[in-house]
């Protein structure tokens, strides 16, 4: 592992392809994500979204293609590599009968971080989570949940953070409010985060650049706020039903 931190990409995946028997998930997609950027990954229902977050979180091996984090390609230096990612997504909570102190703990255990007592403070100060630390996450609100994953995500102060609709079930209150923590950690250009969601002006508002995925293929690249105007659509959510309805007429993928 460099000394050096790595200046490039924090995500660079080129080529990547993952198949189930005949069924093609992904289909040769390359893309990066920069420091202090938040990439959009939209696309309709079984579009390859999920597919490719896995195996960036090397949960599923690729069939063919290089996925490098932070400098490191994650075929050779796995370990190393997925130490600086972390996750959060609703299909995937925190076990219930846990408080949230015992959760972060457990996860900082397992992340091997440093101090994790102060972390872990640090943690329940910036999301607003003091009064629930103590308190089952079983019982919090699926707001309150949401913050306390989002931590659990922080806990290794990821260069590269994947957040699997991060506000799905969330009043539009706490849903802005999460923006903005997640939109903080991105300015700090420390770290990248790859955000998958089915609310475009969601997206419109947090993201800085959005990567349109059908059937496997990246088919359209660009800031979310202008992509509109240029592919002449009155919205991105018009923008997105068309790519979704006709992306044989958004012709081949964008590379990174
Ligand atoms: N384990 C699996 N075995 C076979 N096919 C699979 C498997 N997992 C996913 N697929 C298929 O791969 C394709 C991509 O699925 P994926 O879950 O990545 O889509 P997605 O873009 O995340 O969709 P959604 O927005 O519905 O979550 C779909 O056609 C899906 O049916």
């Amino acid at each position: 592992m460099p000394d050096e931190p790595h200046r490039g990409p924090v995500l660079s995946v080129a080529a990547l392809r993952k198949h189930y028997g005949d069924t093609i998930a992904v289909d040769d997609i390359s893309f990066a994500v920069r420091r202090g950027e938040i990439v959009g990954l939209l696309g309709p229902n079984g579009a390859g979204k999920t597919t490719t977050l896995n195996m960036v979180l090397g949960v599923l091996e690729p069939s063919a293609g290089r996925i490098v984090i932070d400098g490191l390609d994650v075929a050779r230096h796995r370990a190393e590599a997925l130490a600086t990612v972390n996750f959060a997504a609703v299909y995937a909570p925190l076990p219930g009968n846990l408080t949230v102190w015992q959760n972060l703990r457990v996860f900082g255990l397992i992340y091997a971080v440093p101090d994790l007592r102060t972390r872990i403070e640090q943690l329940l100060e910036q999301f607003d989570l003091q009064t629930f630390r103590d308190s089952k996450c079983g019982v919090l609100s699926s707001g309150e949940q949401t913050r306390v994953c989002l931590a659990k995500a922080m806990l290794n102060q990821p260069r590269l953070l994947l957040l699997d609709e991060p506000t799905a079930s969330i009043d539009p209150a706490s849903a802005r409010e999460l923006r903005q923590m997640i939109r903080a950690i991105a300015d700090r250009g420390d770290s990248g985060i790859l955000w998958t969601s089915h609310n475009m002006h969601e997206v419109e508002a947090v993201c800085d650049r959005v990567l349109f995925v059908s059937r496997g293929r990246v088919l359209l690249e660009g800031d979310p706020r202008r992509l509109p105007a240029e592919r002449g659509a009155a919205s991105l959510e018009d923008l997105f039903i068309r790519v979704a309805r006709e992306p044989l007429s958004f012709g081949a993928g964008a590379g990174a």
